[in-house]
């Protein structure tokens, strides 16, 4: 049967889905969310031609020849300006950030003088703009520079701030359920019998959602009956969450009932299965008005496809309008033999060349229950489907670990 491709999955998944709505918060608990509205500048800055040193605020002509003595008439620190105007042999002392005085139109640095009393004589000459920041060096009032749809970084923050914005307009963040099933599960630091297996799942996935800017909300742990499953799927309709995540019972045995539960629940099914190793078990629909996913139980195909599919969900939830894949071109570290119709994500430890190129070099085992290996990971190397084989040294795609 012929498995949907990464690609096509990836856009029935992300096409069309609208942002959270818009919300005010403060400047302070802005940071990583996404911005509903563009942002214009309140104010110009500098507001005025500003000093860009400690010195003397002068006339360029009456520095041309040096030495020479101008008198000081004044002070300008920041925050006050000198009201005065400096004439011809006059010069005001000035502090980085303070207005320019009328009359004055270049700086000499401190450095550069000597003080004695209420004169001043400059040893350097300073042409006409020297040490002065003009209005509007940074950005005029209303000009746009923060558009919606960019995430909130530290750097946004700070313009946003300078901009004069005590709060911004955000996207909501969306809620993301999330449901581990399997009779096998149980919590980290329990006392597990030899017969269980520890549920690391639901953890990297919160973890993951989190990082992506999402909400997790934790449905606990649903036992391999439909029951258990339809009483989970009842709390994940009560808690209005955006997405539900199913974690495990994916696949094709009579144990794996996921998709027949929610079906019977009302989920409609988009696709199950698609062309990727791991995680071809995935699958898509729509559960009432929240997206569900339907993650494979292995564990490094659970964080792999949620890297690849929940993720963007989740951006594009949030209104995020940037995203960058993560893929780059690197330098195959290791010969790889031909590849069949999935697309091969190879779990991979980078490094750089004396060159400077990016070389990748998969682990030996890519078995899909490896954590450890996926830890080490920093990369995946990307195959596509019936990719031929390639020897050590060739281009190839491959994803930087983000998450
Ligand atoms: N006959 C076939 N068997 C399998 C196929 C197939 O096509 N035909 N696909 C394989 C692939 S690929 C994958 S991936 C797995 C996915 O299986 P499920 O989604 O049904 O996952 P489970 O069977 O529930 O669990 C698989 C494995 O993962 C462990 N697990 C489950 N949940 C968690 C959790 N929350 N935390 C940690 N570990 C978890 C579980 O104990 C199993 O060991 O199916 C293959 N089989
Ligand atoms: O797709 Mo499964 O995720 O290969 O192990």
């Amino acid at each position: 049967m012929a498995l949907l491709p990464v690609e096509e999955a990836l856009r029935r998944i992300v096409d069309g889905v609208p942002p959270r709505p818009a919300e005010r918060v403060p400047l302070d608990d802005a940071l990583d969310r996404v911005l509903a509205e563009d942002i214009a500048a309140r104010r110009t800055q500098p507001p005025w031609d500003t000093s860009a040193m400690d010195g003397y605020a002068v006339r360029a002509a009456d520095v041309a020849t040096v030495p020479t003595t101008l008198r000081v008439i004044g002070a300008a620190p920041a925050g006050h300006p000198f009201e005065g105007t400096v004439g011809a042999g006059e010069a005001v002392r000035i502090f980085t950030g303070a207005p320019l005085p009328d009359g004055a139109n270049a700086i000499v640095i401190q450095e550069d003088t000597e003080r004695a009393g209420d004169e001043v004589t400059v040893l350097e000459s300073s042409g006409i703009g020297r040490f002065v920041r003009k209005r509007g060096l940074d950005f005029a009032e209303g000009d746009v520079l923060l558009s919606a749809g960019r995430r909130a970084d530290p750097r946004a923050i700070a313009l946003a701030a300078a901009m004069n914005h005590a709060d911004l307009s955000v996207h909501g963040r969306p809620k993301v359920a999330i449901l581990s099933t399997g009779d096998e599960l149980a919590l980290p630091g329990s006392d597990p019998g030899p017969e269980k297996i520890i549920a690391s799942n639901g953890f990297g996935l919160a973890a993951i959602v989190r990082r992506a800017g999402g909400i997790p909300v934790d449905l606990g742990i649903a036992a391999d009956d439909r029951e258990s499953l339809a009483g989970a799927v009842a709390k994940a309709r009560k808690s209005g969450a955006d997405v539900l995540v199913t974690l495990g019972g994916a696949s094709v045995g009579e144990h794996d009932i996921v998709q027949d539960v929610l079906v019977a629940e009302g989920l409609s099914l988009d696709f199950w299965k698609i062309a990727m190793r791991p995680g071809k078990p995935l699958m898509f629909g729509m559960f009432g008005a929240s997206r569900f996913l339907g993650l494979p139980g292995n564990p490094v195909s659970a964080m792999i496809t949620a890297r690849l599919f929940l993720v963007p969900l989740i951006h594009a939830l949030c209104g995020l309008r940037e995203t960058q894949s993560g893929e780059t071109n690197a330098r195959l570290g290791a010969d790889l033999g031909e590849n069949d119709q999935r697309q091969d994500y190879l779990r991979a430890m980078s490094s750089i060349d004396p060159d400077g190129t990016l070389v990748v070099t998969p682990f030996g085992r890519q078995d899909s229950s490896m954590l450890a290996t996926l830890a080490r990971a920093d990369a995946l190397i990307i195959r596509p489907p019936f990719a031929p084989a390639a020897t050590a040294g060739e281009t190839c795609r491959a994803l930087l670990m983000d998450f």
